[in-house]
């Protein structure tokens, strides 16, 4: 089961919102397809978004030059594809990341190349994202067993939403760190927030863990407090879709409830991303916007209306975690301890 795949002619997205019953893919020929499919969650997870806008990028690409335009219109074009794209979900940077690295891509080669040449060099544009993303989880990984792991004995972690193999284009970031403790003897039992109301955790997360004979138990999102309190987590580890120059971080709802909780049973929260997440440009949390969506997805579990058809929702799909309740950021670069914007801005200095 791979959550997407590029077949030279066409993406092949797993439509993540028929899992775990069904696996069936989604075979896009046209950037809408793919914008479509990020709008739905059919593919979703900051780095999986990412990888599929770069591709979507290809696609869009393929089209125009069909129409044999001249440069300009070419990049005109792009650019209004890679808009279109950008649009289709606002809390994820990757997804802007990827537009933007494809659009720079293109910029550069139409100035020494013609335009079929620029298409194939999306291509391998979009191909090198992907690539670098499976890296950048096995990177993710190994740093974050090595902070989590230092005791060498086995831990109960919980996780919230899915970070998974199926958020990203290799093995996860948040579950990355968990199956890297895995395969070093170091996971007694992970929890799983249900994470309402999508249930990326107990509809994917569960499926990786099991699927990979990882100890997991799946828990109702208000049990966090009790299971913390009573089940001896030693930590916890989630994903990211942005993070400011303060290291205050958006996640899936429900993440800062899980950090206040942390903080309340001292046990360390960790966030594990690439550094394509960090957004330097915005200063704190206050400013990553926040997708809200659909009211029906409160309304109803498992497509069945659980309370008044006409009943008033509040439906973020993101909460903030401010950089303080954060133990430590977990990337592709190392471990950023106890963030704020001077350490963040010493980190990237010193990484270039
Ligand atoms: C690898 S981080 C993925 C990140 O994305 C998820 O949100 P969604 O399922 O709505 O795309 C969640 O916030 C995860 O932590």
């Amino acid at each position: 089961m791979k959550t997407l795949a590029w077949e030279h002619h066409a993406l092949q997205l797993l439509d993540q919102t028929r899992l775990p019953g069904e696996e069936r893919y989604l075979c896009c020929t046209r950037w809408q397809e793919v914008r479509d499919a990020i709008r739905i969650l059919a593919v979703r997870g900051a780095p999986a978004i990412g990888v599929a806008a770069a591709y979507a990028m290809v696609l869009a690409a393929r089209d125009i030059a069909a129409d044999e335009p001249d440069k300009t219109q070419f990049e005109i074009r792009l650019a209004e594809a890679g808009r279109g794209l950008d649009g289709a979900r606002p809390t994820a940077v990757n997804l802007h990341w990827a537009v933007q690295q494809q659009m720079n891509l293109a910029r550069r080669a139409l100035s020494s190349h013609t335009v079929a040449e620029t298409v194939e060099l999306l291509e391998q544009g979009a191909c090198t994202i992907e690539r670098d993303d499976a890296e950048m989880d096995r990177r993710i990984g190994r740093y974050g067993a090595g902070e989590l792991g230092k005791s060498r004995q086995p831990l109960t972690i919980l996780t919230h939403c899915n970070a998974g193999a199926l958020a990203t284009a290799g093995i996860g970031t948040a579950l990355g760190v968990i199956r890297t403790l895995h395969s070093q003897g170091l996971v007694r039992q992970v929890y799983a927030d249900e994470t309402r109301p999508l249930l990326q955790g107990a509809r994917l997360t569960v499926t990786e863990l099991m699927d990979d004979h990882i100890p997991v138990t799946l828990i109702t999102d208000n049990m966090a407090a009790w299971v913390m309190k009573t089940k001896g987590i030693d930590a916890v580890v989630v994903g990211a879709d942005r993070i400011a120059a303060n290291g205050d971080t958006a996640n899936k709802i429900g993440t800062y409830g899980v950090a206040v909780l942390a903080r309340a049973h001292n046990v360390p929260f960790y966030v594990a991303a690439p550094a394509s997440t960090f957004d330097l440009t915005i200063p704190d949390g206050a400013a990553i916007p926040i997708e809200e969506r659909n009211h029906d997805e409160v309304r109803s579990l498992g497509g069945i209306v659980a309370t008044r058809p006409d009943v008033d929702v509040f439906n973020p799909a993101f909460d903030v975690t401010p950089h303080d309740y954060i133990t430590g950021i977990i990337t592709e670069k190392g471990v950023i301890h106890h963030p704020d914007d001077a350490i963040l801005a010493t980190f990237f200095r010193k990484e270039g």
